[in-house]
């Protein structure tokens, strides 16, 4: 993602692109690894499938898509699930991040979402479930605000424009490379008042969605080619973060900080009555889960 997202002067001047300026693509080279990781699990799962006659398919995402794959008019190749993979898991993981950065350093607004998710379940022992999303709208809220202000997919993908086009008095040119800057987007004062303050109460005020059209707000980009896993992406973030607010104590070790962007934090999150401690590293923040 960190790699992905930097800035790229071949992005702006192709043709300095073989000389590869700041060296992402030297960089780069872990996605290799990061594909035979992929590959390694899709053909695991292959060999229990054709050699288990018991197998029966646990229609995770790794089935449901060789599912589709074996179907004959399917278009889905072992190629595009690779894709999917690398595409659907920093991204979601990364907002995680951020939400969970942004939460510790805001507490009352992790205790207000606490709050509404208990509402919603009650003094059930049950987990957060996919089918209370649409009662928590203070949660859906802080997972807008999360993706105005920390985008993933900072500059969308690069698109071309197909013909001459005039927007706004600017001439983009036919062939032109476009690229989206969602982060500057998200941060604009003319559309965000506060633009810098993490605020999920902004999104309770507006009817604002990042379903592509809203055209100030689109994280997943929009149009034809817009992001296929938004809904899976959606349901996974709140189910994730709503269980984590849910079910765990989350503390900061070793006193405050006052920046969520600084890389690493100390974060304990506690399960109610438990002692089992499992510490998860991340990019953004160091997490203790006691289970
Ligand atoms: C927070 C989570 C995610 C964000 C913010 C995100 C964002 C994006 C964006 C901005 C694009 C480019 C859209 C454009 O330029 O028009 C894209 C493309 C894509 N995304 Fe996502 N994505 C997320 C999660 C996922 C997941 C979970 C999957 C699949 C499991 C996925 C699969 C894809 C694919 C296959 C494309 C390429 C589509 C194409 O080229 O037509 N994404 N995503």
């Amino acid at each position: 993602m960190e790699i992905a997202g930097a800035p790229n002067l071949a992005d702006y001047f192709p043709v300095l692109r073989p000389l590869d300026p700041h060296g992402l693509l030297r960089r780069s080279k872990f996605y290799k690894k990061l594909l035979a990781i992929f590959e390694k699990h899709i053909s695991e799962r292959l060999h229990v499938r054709s050699t288990s006659s018991s197998y029966a398919s646990s229609e995770d995402l790794t089935d449901l898509l060789l599912n589709i794959g074996k179907d004959q008019n399917s278009s889905i190749s072992l190629n595009d699930m690779h894709d999917l993979f690398l595409v659907g898991t920093d991204t979601t993981s990364n907002t995680l991040e951020w939400a969970m950065a942004e939460l510790i350093h805001n507490l009352e607004k992790m205790l207000k979402a606490r709050a509404e998710i208990k509402k919603v379940i009650g003094n059930d022992e049950r987990a957060f479930e996919e089918s209370d999303i649409s009662r928590v709208p203070y949660l859906r809220a802080i997972i807008k605000e999360t993706l105005r202000l920390h985008p993933p997919v900072t500059f969308l993908v690069p698109h071309k424009a197909i013909t001459d086009v005039e927007i706004k008095g600017y001439m983009v040119p036919k062939d032109a490379q476009i690229m989206c800057n969602m982060w500057a987007m998200g941060q604009d004062p003319n559309v965000w008042s506060d633009p810098q303050r993490f605020k999920p109460e902004r999104f309770l005020e507006v009817e604002i969605d990042f379903k592509g059209r809203d055209f100030e707000f689109i994280p997943f980009g929009a149009g034809r080619r817009m992001c296929p896993g938004l809904p899976l992406a959606d349901i996974m973030l709140h189910l994730m973060l709503g269980s984590l607010i849910h079910k765990f104590d989350w503390k900061i070790e070793g006193g405050s900080f006052s920046d969520p962007n600084e890389s690493i934090r100390r974060v304990s999150l506690s399960l109610n009555g438990g002692n089992r401690q499992t510490e998860v590293n991340s990019a953004r923040i160091h997490f203790k889960l006691s289970i």
